[in-house]
């Protein structure tokens, strides 16, 4: 089961006024009861795909790593280092069905760059945005050492969070065009400053700062209802990847696995 109920929104075009629907899902759940280890990320973006879904937007409350980026920055990261420890389920093509997707670009550029040109078109209204970071993804729930902080900066982390992945992967072997929005709520706890990350300091700046994740994500959504954008939300440009991502041979392919499969592209394998 999704992590809560999908809500859908109408989101009014900006050209013609139609209510354009935008399904919206809270990964952690309704009231914040799923760790970040227990979110049912599967079931999430299998569930979106389900519904017609091509297009996730993720949003993310996120540990700085680098000075400039200060708390209420958004970030866009165009880079994922998996820290997670492996218990987190994080494919679709198991149990008898094998497939390897590409991963070298975990984000999707096209998108990225549609969300880049909205975010800095609102610098000077409050929206302070960085492009082209590296989002390291830590298994958690506990945060960082002081250690481990200071090596993901040597590393070139610009940011960390714990809900990137497998969310990320997924979505590439599910054929949806993926891109996170982080929002900086916290410096970790590498600054040595006696300010480390605690949980009331990464609420009271995302509360304090979402008037302007909503101007962002509502010029978004106003950019991506344009006829223009129809094909890139639509995530033409990787439909039919997994075609090329399986390795098993149709005879060694298992039933049980090909049913899960085929729920999530159906009529697409044998
Ligand atoms: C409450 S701080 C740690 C928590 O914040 C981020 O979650 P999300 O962006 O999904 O709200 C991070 O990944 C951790 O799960
Ligand atoms: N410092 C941090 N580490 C991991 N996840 C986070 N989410 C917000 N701040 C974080």
């Amino acid at each position: 089961m999704p992590s809560a109920p999908i809500t859908i929104l109408h989101h009014p075009s900006p050209t013609t006024g139609a209510p354009i629907p935008i399904a919206f899902l809270s990964r952690h759940g309704t009231h914040h009861e799923y760790a970040p280890h227990e979110v049912p990320a599967r079931a999430n973006i299998a569930a979106l795909r389900s519904i017609g879904v091509r297009t996730v937007i993720a949003f993310s409350a996120v540990g700085s790593l680098q000075e400039e980026v200060k708390p209420r920055d958004f970030v866009l990261p165009d880079q994922i280092i998996d820290r997670t420890k492996g218990i987190r389920p994080f494919t679709f093509f198991e149990g008898g069905v094998v497939g390897h997707v590409g991963f070298g670009d975990p984000f999707d550029a096209g998108l990225a760059k549609i969300i880049s040109k909205c975010g800095h078109s609102l610098e000077g209204e409050g929206v302070v945005l960085h492009d082209k970071a590296v989002l390291v993804c830590m298994e958690g729930p506990q945060f960082s050492t002081r250690a481990e902080s200071n090596l993901y900066r040597t590393w070139g982390g610009s940011v960390i969070n714990m809900s990137a992945l497998p969310e990320a992967k997924l979505a590439r072997e599910a054929e949806m065009g993926y891109q996170m929005i982080c929002m900086a709520t916290d410096y970790d706890c590498w600054r040595n400053t006696g300010e480390d990350v605690n949980v009331e300091m990464v609420m009271g700046h995302m509360k304090a700062n979402s008037e302007n994740a909503r101007r962002f994500v509502g010029a978004v959504l106003d950019e991506l209802s344009k006829e223009e954008h129809q094909e890139q939300v639509s995530a033409k440009h990787v439909e039919g990847q997994v075609h090329f991502a399986l390795s098993t041979s149709k005879e060694g392919r298992k039933k049980e696995a090909l049913e899960k499969l085929n729920w999530l592209f159906p009529g697409t394998f044998q």
